[in-house]
């Protein structure tokens, strides 16, 4: 099954998103997807200069041996614009492959270890009592697992909480960067606030998760998963920057709550002391930055040997394709964690029709072969590209933090 085709697809229906098509001497096509928010037209220059032309004429069975012509061959390997490439080739072949054999996505990677793939959803509000009826909202949908970001008195801006009430957070959200402002020492008198209201109201059953966004250092770290132990918090995801793996041994002596990381990574030495060592409980890289399937499977089975388990990234800057390709990963992948689910808006979900369906708090990936996600190109055409870069931090003095 030769290659006689490789384009890059850019489309804005309220967000940018990237997708990469690949179409056979067969009449058969593959889509990855290729959006790394903020620098996307870094991985489109990536893909078109250096990686497609490369492509035409290859067998496009040969999944493995492109990945490692993309990986080794790039002599300048990693770092996020490299791996995204890299996967959204990899995604698209494993989705051809799939279509070839007629058979859906997760059959090819050993079948179901699950019927359905619980996921959890993103409850934000400006004050605690708006977020904790944004939870009653997601429980009422039948979330088993609802993540909780709120905003903090004193703080104008917070991570995670959309702009304006009922609407959708987003963050890459201007032309270039906004600034916002952080303050530790608020957000840390307050967050406990959060989670002891969700408990007080919702129980103990409710699965709890909150994004630090990598705001802390490693002893504030430990001193928050420490305080917040009575919450039984499912994880606490990106609580510092983990460039540092070392760091969270501090942080493990500290607490037993649940850690999550990785939505950043790009590739398994990024977290191999994290799960070696098993500083971390869920490793949460994905298909669209971590190198595709072929590279994911590596640091899921590298996982699994340390008791540590996936926890997808899945907010709406991932598109429908990696949304698509990660449900099927979820429906085989032994050490299954949970997938992080944000829904896109209906303009994105009509460029991109899939097979994938959300009930009583799970996703099924759909029987269809491949992936089970499509794009319509026509209407994908009517949003053109449009600059919107994520914001900075700054603490309070001015001092450029962590976003
Ligand atoms: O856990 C999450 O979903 C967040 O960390 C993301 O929303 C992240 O802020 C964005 O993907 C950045 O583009
Ligand atoms: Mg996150």
């Amino acid at each position: 099954m030769k290659i006689t085709e490789a384009r890059v697809i850019v489309t804005c229906p309220g967000r940018n998103l990237v997708t990469l098509k690949i179409v056979t001497d067969e009449g058969l096509y593959g889509l990855g997807d290729a959006t790394l928010n903020g620098r996307e037209l870094a991985v489109v220059a990536y893909l078109e200069e250096h990686v497609l032309p490369a492509l035409i004429g290859r067998d496009a069975h040969r999944i493995e041996d492109i990945w490692q012509y993309l990986y080794r061959g790039a002599y300048w390997r990693r770092g996020p614009v490299t791996m995204t490439a890299i996967a959204a080739v990899d995604v698209a072949l494993w989705d051809l492959k799939a279509k070839a054999a007629n058979l859906p996505l997760y059959q090819l990677l050993g079948g179901k270890s699950r019927e359905r793939v619980m996921v959890y959803g993103h409850a934000t509000g400006k004050d605690i009592e708006s977020c904790l009826d944004e939870v009653a909202r997601h429980v009422e949908q039948g979330y088993r697992a609802v993540r909780v970001q709120c905003g903090v008195p004193g703080i104008p801006t917070t991570y995670g909480v959309a702009k304006r009430e009922g609407e959708r957070y987003e963050p890459a959200d201007s032309d270039l960067p906004a600034e916002h402002v952080w303050d530790t020492a608020k957000y840390l008198n307050h967050v406990p606030k959060l989670f002891a209201a969700v408990r007080e109201r919702f129980g103990d059953d409710l699965h709890l998760l909150h994004d630090v966004h990598h705001r802390l250092t490693p002893i504030e770290a430990g001193r928050l998963g420490k305080r917040v132990e009575e919450y039984n918090l499912f994880w606490l995801e990106d609580c510092t920057p983990a460039e540092n793996q070392e760091a969270f041994r501090l942080i493990r002596q500290h607490t037993t709550t649940p850690l999550a990381v990785g939505e950043v990574f790009n590739s398994i030495h990024d977290c191999r002391e994290l799960i070696q060592e098993q500083l971390i409980d869920y490793i949460r890289a994905t298909l669209v930055h971590a190198g595709g399937i072929t590279h994911m499977r590596r640091i899921a089975d590298l996982a699994a040997l340390y008791q540590v388990r996936t926890g997808f990234h899945g907010a709406t800057d991932l598109s429908p394709v990696c949304m698509g390709a990660a449900l099927h990963f979820d429906t085989w992948v032994p050490n299954f964690g949970i997938q992080e689910h944000m829904p896109h808006e209906a303009r994105i979900d009509e460029v991109f029709p899939h097979a994938y369906r959300f009930e009583d708090g799970h996703f099924t990936p759909g029987e269809v072969p491949g992936h089970g996600v499509d794009i319509d190109e026509d209407l994908a055409a009517r949003y053109p590209y449009k600059r919107a870069s994520l914001p900075v931090n700054r603490l309070v003095d001015g001092t450029l933090w962590h976003w």
